[in-house]
């Protein structure tokens, strides 16, 4: 588990007892390894750039947005991928180069589109025609040309979960493979715009290569036929979208398998290639630390009830999505049980019979794998805290999101005199 391990029978966050964590900042709290990150943005980066020739490689900032995570991928050379105007500042305040961030996203707003302009972002990946137009209209007016290329949807099954496939002609994003052509040489020729390539990305959590390499090759052949009509391609982006294993048996490609892949259908492309990951960098370097309230007995199994919830982490309960649970001091015994959160809805299931330490009320316990898409989909339901986040560095750590208590939001809410 990489920098998550047992001394002396605790698990670890590189060299702070998870304890200690638990003990200053309660739980949940979501807690980062600063060593695992770092270690996968290198092994990621170096695998890219010894295959092919200076790629971009921009960080997807959706899976985690923590400002320190950011920072720390500014350090290692990361840019970023973006989808709102939040996270656009999220990358520039950890100091991302603005010609570093790349702008995706099925529905910028103009106020999006204007901000992403005049912060002179490094490159807008347009969803439409009707967003194209719009874009270089706004350039045009400020005297600007916005560099942009054309997602395209490549009707390819990505073979992930249906609510995180982003490839297939029913889903909402990119223009159709067969008006891409047509599309590409109408808005090439609008001032304001550079369009200068094509996008793709077929969703998150892939298992295997080949869907991305069938998507890959239908975008080289695209190309193909976009510079014969005369245009000039100099940027490819080909999204995020490698998966990392939940479960300790999971076998997924490689950084370098990846990268193998990659040059090889794009080896005659003669363009920047851009890359969008985020799982692959923040999935296995953090953890969802969380503490037993108590276990009730079940009809098949007991539940055993935590104080994390569907809130805190919730890809169990959109994706039925697996998070191994371990318990941070764990006694040897071995009990099935079903792992529950407090909220009300049956959603609120993290795991049903399944084999785990045996855990006792006031045990802590820890959700692995939470590191990307955990507290970035955190929410309040249920009027709960939203989760804080920590980051530890060798015996050090740090408070990176503080919890905010129910209270504070509460206190943001305004009665109006006409109901008092
Ligand atoms: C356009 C785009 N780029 C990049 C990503 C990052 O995906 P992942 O975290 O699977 O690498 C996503 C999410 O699926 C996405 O929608
Ligand atoms: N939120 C999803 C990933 C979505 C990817 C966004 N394009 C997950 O937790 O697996």
């Amino acid at each position: 588990m990489d920098h998550f391990a047992f001394t002396d029978g605790v698990l670890h966050a590189e060299q702070v007892p998870l304890p200690a964590i638990a003990e200053a900042v309660g739980t949940p709290v979501y807690v980062y390894s600063r060593a695992t990150l770092t270690r996968h943005a290198r092994v990621f980066r170096d695998a890219l750039t010894s295959a092919l020739d200076k790629p971009h490689i921009a960080f997807a900032v959706k899976s985690n947005p923590n400002l320190a995570v950011l920072k720390l991928l500014a350090k290692e050379g990361y840019g970023a991928d973006v989808v709102s105007g939040g996270e656009m500042e999220r990358a520039l305040a950890a100091g991302i180069p603005a010609e570093g961030i790349v702008f995706s996203g099925v529905g910028k707003t103009t106020a999006e589109l204007v901000r992403g302009l005049e912060a002179g972002i490094g490159q807008f990946n347009l969803e439409s025609e009707e967003e194209g137009i719009e874009l270089a209209a706004l350039a045009t007016a400020r005297g600007l040309t916005a560099p942009a290329v054309l997602r395209v949807n490549p009707d390819v099954d990505a073979g992930t979960h249906g609510k995180i496939s982003t490839g297939k002609a029913e889903n909402k994003f990119g223009v159709p493979y067969d008006r891409a052509a047509a599309m590409f040489g109408r808005l090439a020729v609008l001032p304001g715009l550079n369009l200068r390539g094509l996008a793709v990305h077929i969703g998150s959590q892939l298992s295997k290569l080949d869907p991305m390499e069938a998507a890959f090759a239908r975008l080289g052949d695209l190309m193909h036929t976009i510079r014969a009509a005369g245009h000039e391609v100099s940027h490819m982006d080909l999204g995020g979208g490698v998966g990392v294993p939940y479960k300790a048996d999971d076998v997924f490609p490689s950084p370098e398998d990846y990268a193998t892949m990659v040059a090889r259908v794009t080896g005659n492309w003669g363009v920047t290639l851009m890359f969008e990951p985020g799982r692959i960098i923040s999935g296995n370097s953090g953890v969802l630390l969380t503490q037993v309230v108590r276990v009730k007995p079940g009809v098949t199994s007991p539940f055993v009830i935590v104080d994390a919830a569907m809130n805190d982490l919730a890809r169990p309960a959109l994706y039925d999505a697996w998070h191994d649970f371990l318990a941070v001091t764990p006694s040897g015994e071995r009990t099935t049980a079903h792992i529950v959160g407090p909220i009300c809805e049956s959603s609120d299931t993290f795991a049903m019979g399944r084999d785990i330490d045996t855990v006792q009320a006031g045990d802590l316990a820890v959700f692995r794998t939470a590191g990307a898409y955990g507290a970035t989909m955190a929410n309040t339901y249920n009027s709960r805290a939203l989760v804080p986040e920590v980051m530890v560095d060798g015996d050090k750590w740090a408070v990176v999101a503080q919890r905010i208590d129910p209270a504070a939001i509460l206190a943001a809410e305004r009665v109006p005199d006409w109901l008092e």
